[in-house]
């Protein structure tokens, strides 16, 4: 079964309440170009869903079919009924439900066996009884929600440490589990029956009507015996399951190789005119359409339009420009090509030049542009294809299951490779008001050995004014957003942001279609930020960080200067690359990292703080 049938089985027992919002679901198209679906190189990862006045139900069986979901989101609709079966979609990584009618009870294995789930949002719904211990034992869980329900009885102990917790206004009872006793006050409030810390309700206060008063120590010891037999006991069987599960998963999907690109894409090269071939090279001073690529780089294999259009396609993504496909020549050579939409605003003419002066470009941080196709309404440009994909894949996308996150030095090397790349740009095409103008983490491509290559860059004079304001980063910009006005610092704030993103692991909101928090990441970062070292700041999967917490803080705090809204105040692309370029990927013995670094905080050590201890 292709995704797209998978999702068009899916539909079929939805009831869509606002006209047209599943318009775009056809299967003439590729499903990466449906509303609401998000896809990576080629494979839908996640269905966003949120505000479309959907009921009916939710065909979990339907969803199996889709190989390479990991995340889910159906907030803000009108679904009712019982908890679905979720724990059969066990790639999952995140779960949004909040603000639909559920109601019932959650049985008590209804995530049994979800391992990756990291995010789960329940909140504004009407389930009740007790919150299902198997949702307690999740062993990857960070961030659960389950605020505005009926949810009774005691909060289990959760085994993960969470980052983010809601529990209020529900009607949960009894005491507190002491893993919690550090949290705001606010997570547990509209409980009338809890106790303990962080409220300031004793256990056996008058406060508590009819509620168990805290147990003595001898049914502790008893609970606390047969709790450790049930965790040993689930994580055999955990074990055993994943063992199986990880033979059983089938490789990610992978489109399949028969159909060509042009069959794939609809791509048309010029009409046959005069009865000649349409591969045959037409004189462009005649004024006819030219069917022959135009190659930028001499040091590349040719082929013509005609080799492209017949190579076998696979569709990588699209974004607001149009869509990217990766096309593999008979010769094995694996090629992009990205079509774009609104791509006017230059005559011929200049288009021309203008890729003649992209193609000198010359850089190891750069993805070369290998040759373009010009017609009045057709642009292609070709490229070569970045193996690893695009940083933002590999920051949030979560390739295949069990593949290790990015760690430390890994993201140091990609924050190097931006910047050098970022500031040959500003050397070589100094009349560019932001010579890269969209840099964002999809616009960063990794190689096989990661390092970051730019891509996407230079296009400002060359998109429709109208489309560049509403979709490219540099228009996204404080001062662009204040005073209409794109600089140079544009592209640096642009890194600043990048830098937090490689940090933080969080998606800026300002810019990415998928942001499930809404959040604003400078202003995030700027009020999360003491000065010292803050485990919950950094994206727990960064790994092997230990003895390095002074560098990362130091990026973190260039990262800042770099998306200062102040455009004076922020720093320019040479001083944040020579800043940059300082950053090791390890404190060396020699230094007295931590005496600098308690000098520039409010004083208070970080001494003896490893990275294990956040997580790792
Ligand atoms: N040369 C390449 N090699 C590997 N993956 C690529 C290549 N070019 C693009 N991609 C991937 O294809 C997907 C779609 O890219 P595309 O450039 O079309 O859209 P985008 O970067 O998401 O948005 P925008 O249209 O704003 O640039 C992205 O995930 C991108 O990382």
């Amino acid at each position: 079964l292709s995704d797209s049938e998978a999702i068009l089985n899916f539909k079929k027992s939805l009831v869509v309440g606002k006209a047209d919002a599943l318009a775009t679901w056809d299967a003439k198209n590729p499903p990466c170009t449906w509303a609401g679906v998000l896809c990576n190189r080629g494979s839908v990862w996640g269905l966003q869903m949120e505000n479309l006045e959907l009921s009916g139900s939710i065909d979990i069986e339907a969803l199996t079919g889709l190989t390479s979901l990991r995340t889910l989101s159906f907030m803000n609709n009108k679904f009712g009924g019982p908890f679905p079966e979720f724990k059969k979609l066990r790639a999952l990584k995140s779960l949004y439900l909040s603000n639909n009618q559920f109601e019932g009870t959650i049985s008590g294995d209804a995530f049994e066996g979800m391992g990756w789930l990291k995010k789960l949002h329940l909140s504004q719904n009407k389930f009740a009884g007790e919150i299902p211990i198997s949702m307690s034992k999740l062993p990857k869980l960070l961030d659960v929600r389950l605020d505005g329900n009926q949810f009774s009885g005691q909060i289990p102990e959760f085994e993960h440490n969470l980052l983010m917790l809601n529990l209020s206004n529900n009607a949960l009872t009894g005491l507190i589990p002491e893993s919690f006793s550090m949290m705001d006050p606010k997570v547990f409030e509209g409980n009338k029956g809890l106790c303990g810390k962080p409220l300031e309700i004793e256990c056996d206060s008058p406060q508590l009507e009819g509620q168990p008063k805290s147990s003595t120590k001898v049914p502790l010891i008893i609970t606390g015996l047969v709790t450790a037999l049930t965790v040993i006991i689930i994580l055999g069987v955990v074990f055993l399951l994943n063992r199986n599960y990880k033979k059983k998963q089938p490789p990610l999907a992978v489109e399949t190789k028969e159909s060509s690109l042009q069959k794939k894409t609809g791509i048309r090269e010029a009409e046959h005119r005069n009865g000649s071939s349409p591969a045959k090279s037409m004189a462009t001073s005649s004024g006819v359409e030219n069917t022959k690529l135009s190659f930028l780089r001499e040091d590349k294999e040719k082929f013509d339009l005609q080799d492209l259009l017949k190579a076998s396609a696979e569709i990588l993504g699209s974004g607001c420009f149009g869509a990217s496909y990766k096309a593999v020549l008979s010769s094995g050579k694996m090629m992009v090509v990205k079509r774009f939409k609104h791509m006017n605003n230059a005559g011929r003419d200049e288009f021309q030049d203008h890729m003649k002066r992209l193609g000198r470009l010359k850089h190891h941080n750069l993805l070369p542009i290998v040759a373009y196709y010009y017609r009045k309404e057709e642009k292609l440009l070709v490229c070569d294809f970045a193996e690893r994909g695009s940083l933002s894949f590999n920051l949030h996308g979560n390739q295949t299951l069990g593949k290790p996150s990015l760690d430390w030095s890994t993201r140091l090397k990609i924050v190097k490779g931006v910047a050098r790349g970022l500031f040959y740009l500003h050397q070589d095409l100094p009349s560019l008001m932001a010579p890269h103008g969209h840099l964002k983490s999809s616009n960063v491509l990794l190689t096989k050995t990661f390092e970051p290559l730019l891509t996407d860059y230079g296009l400002i004079p060359l998109i429709n004014q109208e489309k560049a304001q509403d979709h490219m980063v540099a228009y996204k910009s404080p001062e662009y957003l204040l005073h209409r006005r794109v600089t140079k610092k544009t592209d640096v704030w642009g890194l600043g942001i990048l830098i937090l993103e490689i940090l933080t692991g969080k998606f800026p909101a300002n810019f990415l279609r998928v942001n499930q928090n809404g959040e604003d990441l400078v202003s995030w970062v700027n009020l999360s930020f003491k000065g010292v070292w803050t485990p919950d700041l950094f994206d727990k999967e960064m790994a092997k960080t230990k003895h390095c917490e002074g560098q990362i803080l130091q990026l973190l705090r260039i990262g800042l200067k770099c998306c200062e809204t102040d455009v004076e105040k922020r720093l320019e692309i040479g001083e944040a690359l020579e800043k940059i370029e300082e950053l090791k990927e390890r404190e060396s013995d020699d230094d007295d990292f931590y005496s600098t670094y308690v000098s520039e905080t409010d004083g208070r050590s970080s001494k003896g703080v490893s990275c294990e201890s956040i997580n790792l």
